[in-house]
């Protein structure tokens, strides 16, 4: 057959044609934005408003400029054509021409591509073909067909191998990519769906949680306005696992989307690691409790409340200052914020209060007057007239000016000083520090732990802040300032099952929409947490309002390395049903060595598989301290050296694990840890065992 007549070949050709008309027109929004762009920065402002509409104009266009350049590699990868003959090109973003609203390329978001994946030959939705296009730059290479009609192909069909089969088989990038193109319809339900509030999706390594997560968002700011507008977070457990999925959305078009660990929300850095104990102890929910209650002795507790104005001393009661308190307690979120309010409402009950001196005195002149002159006062004053004329009160004190009062009370340093003493302003990490620093704060506001427990938590008021406090002062930050400056219409986590309470805390501060993509795998979970279940982990968060997706099928871990983690799996999980993988490939290779020789045996192991594998990209998963002396030795020339704790989320073509005794024993739920190692690699697995001496 000539290449012309090949069916393959006339299709990419044709393709190639409308593909590279997308191109032009892609080209075009680009160059209008970026010409809109210029004359916008170029435009005179007359005042600061114009100056203020002048920026914002600027940078809305060059959103667009950065969502035009992310959507253009990969630009158009699929079409479906209908039983009637018409059809759609699907893209990473939608383009159309000025004239024609017909779009020219349909979003991958938009309704009109559900079919792309939603289609299969049971339920074919009225489309005939699939069909997947695979570009190199703006060049179509190839078209892969899938019939749904159950029609036999004709001349214009090329039905060959998967689309999803040759994205799984490409070398791994140590970056994620987009599975745009492929998400399978598991997948793809889970990140349509039309939920807002909680939906949580669990499933074995690799089953594409973190796929989900991140389309999820990408759908959620295509489909749901308020998240547009309130902005999406996307949160992961570190910075490595931050950096491997950062291009994801990009590529989608999104370039807002916000990603931080918990560290970077709370804008607190702490590079201290705790020990274990303490951290899991730290993650509870008491610790917000104990927080809370060591505030409430610095507001108001009890006390009544003087102070000086000109000569007078005015006294409140201790019960005008509870009132006070209690209405400023629920008037703003927020220690300092509220003790902005006390004060004002302080001042208010003193103005009452001179007020009514006052009036009381001007009363008892009146009448002594009147009693020893026979005058009426009131009369001269205007006041009985003005009450006549329905003049509201304040009555006979009229004249005092108490609005001016009032306004020097607040400038006033004497009252200050006496607020200070009811209500002092605070710093948040002070509220923490003078509750770890204090065994008897302790041992009042935590009474749920032993004693031991609390001897945990006690620290030196010099001492650095670990990991672990990071949740504490975020929250004394919310307790003492009120709510985060910054909030989120939609928040995705991935690695969820990591998450402590106090961080769960951290998130639905940042949530007031409480719309969240909760993607993990308690199987996974490490040492620090203490939940075993999304209810348990969510329900004091959320209450019972989520739902639960269950992914079933592995795209990374091949059938051959779940099956050689499968006993692990029972012992860690008894409760999981094992994942089925669509991937097969060689057998976990197991190499032992004596504990002399361990090092240097990881090493050539590497080297021997980077020279046997070149391009292939290689990671060896240690115990956390071995990372410093592999490093040393070499084993960052052929591949990622990646400590247990760190290996969550990622994957590599081939994984050597160091010593897996040793990551089981390096910390508590050591186990995990190796579950999490060892289901890392998309082709090969070694392990490197010490041999009993
Ligand atoms: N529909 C898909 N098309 C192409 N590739 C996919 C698809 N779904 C998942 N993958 C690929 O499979 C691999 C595993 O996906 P992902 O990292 O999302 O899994 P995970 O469930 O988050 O894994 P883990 O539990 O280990 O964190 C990734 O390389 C991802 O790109």
């Amino acid at each position: 057959m000539s290449e012309m007549n090949d069916p393959a070949v006339r299709a990419v050709e044709s393709e190639q044609a409308y593909v590279s008309s997308l191109y032009e027109l892609l080209t075009e929004r680009l160059s209008e934005a970026r010409a809109d762009r210029a004359n916008v920065l170029q435009a005179p402002a007359d005042s600061a408003g114009e100056a203020y509409e002048r920026e914002n104009a600027a940078e809305r266009l060059a959103k667009e400029i950065g969502r035009l350049e992310g959507a253009a590699k990969g630009l158009v990868f699929g079409r479906i054509d209908w039983m009637d003959g018409t059809a759609l090109r699907i893209g990473r973003i939608g383009l159309h021409t000025e004239e024609d609203d017909l779009p020219l390329l349909v979003d991958w978001r938009a309704n009109a591509a559900r079919p792309f994946y939603e289609a299969t030959p049971v339920r074919p939705m009225g489309l005939r073909r699939r069909r997947h296009l695979r570009l190199e730059g703006r060049t179509v290479v190839s078209v892969s067909d899938e019939l749904l009609d159950g029609t036999d192909p004709t001349d214009e069909d090329v039905v060959g191998d998967g689309p999803l089969t040759e994205a799984l088989s490409a070398r791994r990038t140590g970056r994620m990519h987009a599975a745009v193109a492929t998400l399978q319809s598991e997948q793809d339900e889970i990140v349509r769906s039309a939920h807002r509030g909680v939906t949580v999706v669990q499933g074995g390594p690799g089953t594409g949680k973190t796929v989900v997560a991140l389309h999820r968002a990408a759908y959620v700011l295509y489909a749901f306005p308020r998240a547009t507008e309130e902005g999406v977070l996307v949160v992961g457990p570190n910075a490595r696992f931050l950096d491997y999925i950062s291009q994801v959305l990009p590529s989608l078009g999104e370039n807002d989307v916000v990603l931080a660990t918990c560290q970077e929300l709370a804008g607190v850095s702490a590079d201290t690691v705790g020990p274990l104990d303490t951290a899991r102890l730290k993650g509870r929910s008491d610790l917000a409790d104990a927080l809370a209650g060591l505030l409430r002795v610095h507001q108001a507790p009890a006390g009544d409340f003087t102070v000086r104005v000109g000569q007078e001393l005015v006294h409140l009661s201790g019960e005008q200052v509870a009132t006070a308190r209690d209405a400023a307690l629920a008037a703003v979120p927020g220690h300092n914020p509220a003790r902005q309010v006390f004060k004002e409402l302080m001042a208010d009950a003193v103005t009452g209060a001179m007020q009514q001196d006052m009036g009381d005195l001007l009363e008892e002149i009146d009448a002594d007057t009147e009693r020893m002159t026979g005058l009426n006062l009131d009369r001269f004053t205007g006041v009985a007239q003005r009450r006549a004329e329905g003049a509201a009160a304040p009555g006979p004190v009229h004249e005092l000016d108490l609005d001016a009062i009032r306004a020097d009370l607040l400038d006033d340093a004497g009252v200050d000083r006496a607020v200070e003493v009811l209500w002092p302003r605070l710093v948040p990490s002070d509220l923490v520090k003078a509750l770890l620093t204090d065994a008897d704060a302790l041992a009042e506001h935590l009474p749920r732990l032993t004693a031991q427990e609390r001897s945990l938590l006690l620290r030196g008021p010099d001492d650095p802040w670990t990991d672990a406090d990071v949740p504490l002062l975020d929250e004394a930050a919310n307790l003492v300032d009120g709510l985060p400056e910054r909030t989120y219409g939609h928040v995705v986590v991935d690695e969820a099952q990591e998450l402590t309470a106090m961080q769960w805390r951290m998130i639905v501060h940042r949530c007031p929409a409480r719309a969240m993509t909760l993607v993990g795998d308690f199987a996974q979970a490490g040492p620090v947490v203490t939940a075993r279940d999304w209810k348990e982990a969510l329900s004091p968060h959320v209450g019972p309002r989520f739902t639960l997706h269950t992914l079933t099928i592995s795209y990374r871990t091949t059938q051959e390395i779940l099956e050689s983690v499968r006993d692990l799996l029972t012992r860690i999980a008894p409760d999981q049903k094992p994942t089925r993988s669509l991937r097969s490939g060689e057998s976990p290779r197991a190499v032992t060595t004596p504990r002399g020789g361990l090092v240097p045996v990881v090493v050539q192991e590497l080297r021997a598989q980077s020279t046997a594998h070149p391009g292939e990209l290689l990671g060896v998963i240690c115990a956390d301290t071995r990372v410093s002396e592999l490093t040393a030795q070499g084993a960052a020339r052929h591949a990622r050296v990646v400590p247990a704790s760190e290996a969550r989320g990622l994957e590599f073509d081939g994984v050597v694990v160091m010593d897996p005794e040793e990551i089981i024993t390096a910390r508590p739920g050591g186990e995990r840890d190796l579950y999490v190692a060892l289901t890392r690699a998309t082709k090969r697995l070694c392990t490197i065992t010490v041999r009993p001496a």
